[in-house]
């Protein structure tokens, strides 16, 4: 079974994660699914340091998140989500990171469920190009109990690319290929930093007037 060239590409793409810092703490998974293996699909080891690029950063898995070979390296712990993304999408890649940014926006706007995001030009990523389009972004509770999470992300898995927010854990995003997985990714994070710099700055300018 040869994943080559899957390796190859979510390896760079966890680089370019890398090199904005996003997996402090051993926090963060990736997946890809594996094109020669139908049903199975690449994800992190579970408890690397995801910064290092070693010859176990991935191990092979169906899709019900079992290693499909002799391995002592352990699939992320959040593997299940990665599953639910692959049996209910045609999405060929997650993206999952733990940022500050996107830990104090879910906290900021959690009790309401989602972020709404209109008249932002990198909602375009996400196929909003309408003057009236909105990116919604569901967040949803950090279940300790990872089936319970992975059930409850699952309800929000209804197109081939997509972003879920998890409240004070991080974000998870899907695409058709590791490009756009990437490009949510990066667009998700803008759009959450620009947000919590909004709010900073209209604070201070109110405390000035
Ligand atoms: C210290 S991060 C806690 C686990 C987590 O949320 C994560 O994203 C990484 O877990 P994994 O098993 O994929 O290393
Ligand atoms: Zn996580």
């Amino acid at each position: 079974m040869s994943y080559q060239r899957e390796w190859e590409e979510l390896s760079a793409i966890k680089g370019e994660l890398a090199e904005r810092d996003w997996f402090m703490g051993t926090s963060g998974n990736l997946a890809i699914k594996a094109g020669s293996a139908p049903g199975a699909f690449l994800v992190t080891a579970s408890g690397k340091d995801k910064r290092k690029r070693t010859a176990e950063d991935f191990l092979l898995v169906d899709l019900d998140g079992n290693p499909l070979e002799e391995t002592k390296l352990k699939p992320s712990a959040e593997t299940l989500l990665h599953t639910h993304i692959f049996k209910r999408s045609q999405a060929v890649c997650s993206l999952h990171v733990h940022t500050v940014a996107n830990n104090v926006v879910s906290e900021l706007y959690g009790d309401q469920g989602q972020i709404t995001f209109k008249n932002q030009e990198l909602i375009k990523a996400f196929g909003k190009w309408g003057q009236d389009d909105e990116l919604i972004i569901p967040i949803i509770p950090n279940y300790a109990d990872i089936p319970t999470l992975a059930s409850t992300f699952s309800h929000h898995v209804d197109e081939d690319a997509g972003a879920v927010l998890i409240r004070n854990h991080g974000i998870t995003v899907w695409g058709r290929s590791g490009f756009e997985a990437k490009k949510l990714l990066e667009a998700s994070e803008f759009l959450f930093q620009y947000q919590l710099s909004l709010l900073s700055l209209k604070s201070t300018v109110q405390l000035q007037s």
